[in-house]
């Protein structure tokens, strides 16, 4: 495999860039993953805690919404055919403290969830306004102003600020004051949360068999629009425009003739670093450099972004890298001093140094004796600075706090997660902030000259920020890319039978998803999602190296159902005919991803004029100071919230 020239490189063995590449492999493509950690999975990374410890996941912990027939989750389905066993929560199944240790009770908890729920609904109604503008707001500033407009009492506005943040800040990892009300245009799946007790690994470590993993090859510079067989100097020598990688391999390897036979150029590997420059060739690539390393520059790509879609590089300016850390704590079992709860979730002082507020109780999700404490945005990064050791003082004070010092144990092993510092990942996951739409991501996700095709969590419109999203993304690449170079080879045959074609436009089979607002109807009658339906594309054609062998022919990429066959037709002569690409359904979402939401949005009917007036980014920090010190005043006061007459709500969730 290594020494046959390649049709694709994937740039990132992250789970997206691992979906693509199976994807585009198992359809005849030869295909290298170019990765520069020393392992697969990216920001899904399970280990050992201790010495003989159960395994922990220091990135994705939860498959979010195992789905249902009508909404399915190709992620839970890829974990149960791996039978990495699933283990649900509940975030209802929670014990809620004062940071001065007193536990509010069930009323009180119900009657803040209803208020946060009256809030949420609040929000969807934003969203449906035919204004733009309040989607636009901090959700600091809409949350103040609705609970001004909304008359809540002071305490009921410190319970909201805390219920909140528990669903949003803890869901998104972004700061109240950082994060827009367009947060909230995704898709939640269905079927509840499930954690994978064995570690998410299991996942990626399934996609990854089989696969040309290159680890420790740290991409540089991508050029496209290159000779496919040129030096990568941009020439026309080669047989059509491809992509040039170059990567600093930093294994001391020796230096080998060539990483791909037939380019000279190439072949000339610089030794620098104590590693070596190599260039790599291939048609096309994909890109699933997560936002953080997109943002930094560490990675050029010739012509720069900005100038061949300066909307995709505006993007990348704008939307949100949260940073989003967790403090895991393996106890001895006789020690485990905390409620059996799934969840502790404790009011943090304003102010107070670190937002020791959310902890996950792996007891008894799992039966792990595993305390995971997490820590988001400003705090999450401020936190990174600090030794393993005062990360976990400052999770055991906190706790001090609650259970009194005298319970509390020093756990037996700790690990403290930094993804923002990690250089392969610069963050934890997107988020969308204030004056920013979800339409972003797709911005991020459109392909640039027929070469570039990008995937990853932060080009998923509908499942931004999660493990499902990037999962997603992966495969719509792969598709994207496939029907790019299905195109290209009917184009080539119809030239050689002096016929030309259009390449893109015949490829568009199926209609444009339906307007938003049907989709969130589609949602609210209990149709179900548009996403993770059978993407499935199969390619015929004479030139058959794009589908070098039968299982290629209408292969699908997920592996249930299949799709109604489309066929492009190219004209009726015999070699027209035999050109026929034959695509038998395109990715439901190609290029558009709907962005539904969760059967409820914008049904309240609500008065939304809390948040139509003005409003911005820096009013929204001014005005979070306001009401952290009005929390300080409220703090022991949460027990006597007021009456809210809202309905219902799911109980608050977490990315963790
Ligand atoms: C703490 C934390 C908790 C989370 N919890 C959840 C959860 O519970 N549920 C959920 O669904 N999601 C969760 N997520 C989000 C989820 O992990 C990500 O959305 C998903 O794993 C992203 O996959 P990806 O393929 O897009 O990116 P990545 O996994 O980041 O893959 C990109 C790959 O590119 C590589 N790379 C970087 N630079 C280069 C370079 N120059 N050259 C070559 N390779 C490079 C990286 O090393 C990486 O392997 C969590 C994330 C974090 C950090």
């Amino acid at each position: 495999m290594r020494d046959e020239p390649l049709d694709v490189l994937v740039i990132g063995a992250g789970i997206s860039g691992l979906a693509a590449a199976s994807a585009l492999q198992r359809h005849g493509l030869r295909v290298a993953v170019l990765e520069s950690r020393a392992r697969v999975g990216g920001r899904i990374h399970t280990v050992q805690i201790g010495p003989h410890g159960p395994s922990v996941d220091l990135g994705a912990a939860w498959i979010h919404g195992i789905g249902s027939a009508q909404a399915p989750n190709p992620l839970f389905a890829l974990a149960s055919r791996a039978g990495l066993g699933a283990a649900p929560t509940d975030y209802a199944d929670a014990a809620t403290y004062t940071a001065g240790g007193t536990r509010l009770p069930p009323s009180a908890v119900s009657e803040m969830e209803d208020i946060y729920n009256a809030f949420e609904q609040h929000l969807r109604s934003l969203l449906r306004s035919p204004d733009p503008q309040p989607a636009l707001q901090p959700l600091s500033v809409a949350l103040d102003r609705y609970a001004a407009c909304a008359g809540l009492s002071p305490a009921q506005h410190v319970a909201l600020s805390f219920a909140a943040s528990n669903h949003m800040e803890h869901y998104w990892a972004g700061d109240m004051h950082s994060m827009g009300v367009a947060a909230l245009d995704e898709e939640v799946l269905p079927g509840g949360d499930v954690v994978l007790p064995g570690g998410y690994s299991g996942l990626v470590g399934t996609l990854a068999a089989g696969l040309d993993v290159r680890l420790g090859h740290q991409v540089k510079h991508i050029r496209y629009g290159v000779g496919h067989n040129d030096g990568g100097g941009g020439g026309a020598s080669g047989t059509g425009a491809g992509v040039a990688v170059t990567v600093h391999i930093a294994s001391p390897q020796p230096l080998v003739p060539s990483e791909h036979p037939g380019h000279a150029q190439a072949a000339a590997g610089v030794a620098v670093d104590g590693g070596r420059l190599v260039t790599l060739h291939a048609r096309a690539a994909v890109v699933t450099l997560p936002l953080g390393v997109l943002r930094s520059g560490g990675v050029a790509f010739s012509p720069p972004l900005g100038a061949t879609d300066p909307a995709k590089a505006a993007a990348i300016g704008a939307l949100g890298t949260a940073v989003y850390n967790k403090v895991i704590m393996y106890f001895d079992p006789a020690d485990v001093f905390w409620d059996n709860t799934a969840f502790i979730y404790r009011m943090p002082r304003p102010h107070e140094a670190g937002r020791w507020s959310y902890f996950l109780n792996l007891h008894k999700v799992t039966g792990a004796p595993v305390l995971i404490a997490f820590n988001l945005g400003e705090e999450a990064a401020a936190l990174e600075a600090l030794s393993d050791e005062a990360a976990v003082s400052g999770a055991l004070a906190a706790l001090a706090g609650v259970y009194g010092p005298s319970r509390v144990r020093r756990p037996w092993a700790a690990l403290v997660t930094r993804w923002g510092s990690d250089p392969h990942s610069r963050m934890s996951y997107t988020y969308i902030p204030a004056g920013v739409t979800t339409a972003a991501l797709d911005d991020l996700a459109r392909p640039v000259a027929g070469r570039l095709f990008f995937a990853g969590e932060a080009t998923h419109r509908a499942h931004y920020g999660t493990a499902h999203g990037a999962y997603d993304s992966g495969l719509r690449a792969a598709a994207a890319l496939l029907q790019q170079l299905a195109a290209e080879a009917a184009q080539e045959v119809a030239g050689r039978a002096g016929q030309r074609l259009p390449l893109q436009p015949r490829l568009r089979l199926l209609p444009p998803p339906p307007p938003r607002h049907q989709q969130r109807e589609r949602m609210a009658a209990g149709k179900g999602s548009s996403w993770g339906k059978p993407q499935t594309v199969g390619v015929l054609g004479p030139d058959q190296w794009l589908a070098t062998s039968a299982a290629a022919t209408g292969a699908v990429l997920q592996e249930s159902g299949g799709g109604a066959p489309a066929t492009m037709g190219v004209g009726s002569s015999p070699a027209a005919a035999a050109a026929t690409a034959m695509v038998f359904a395109v990715p439901h979402n190609g290029g558009v991803v709907p962005a539904a939401a969760s059967g409820t949005i914008g049904g309240s009917g609500e008065d939304s004029s809390c948040g139509l007036a003005g409003g911005g980014a820096n009013e929204g920090q001014q005005e979070q100071g306001g009401s952290d010190r009005k929390q300080e005043d409220e703090e022991e006061d949460y027990g006597k919230v007021g009456q809210a007459r809202v309905p219902p709500r799911p109980a608050a969730r977490s990315r963790m």
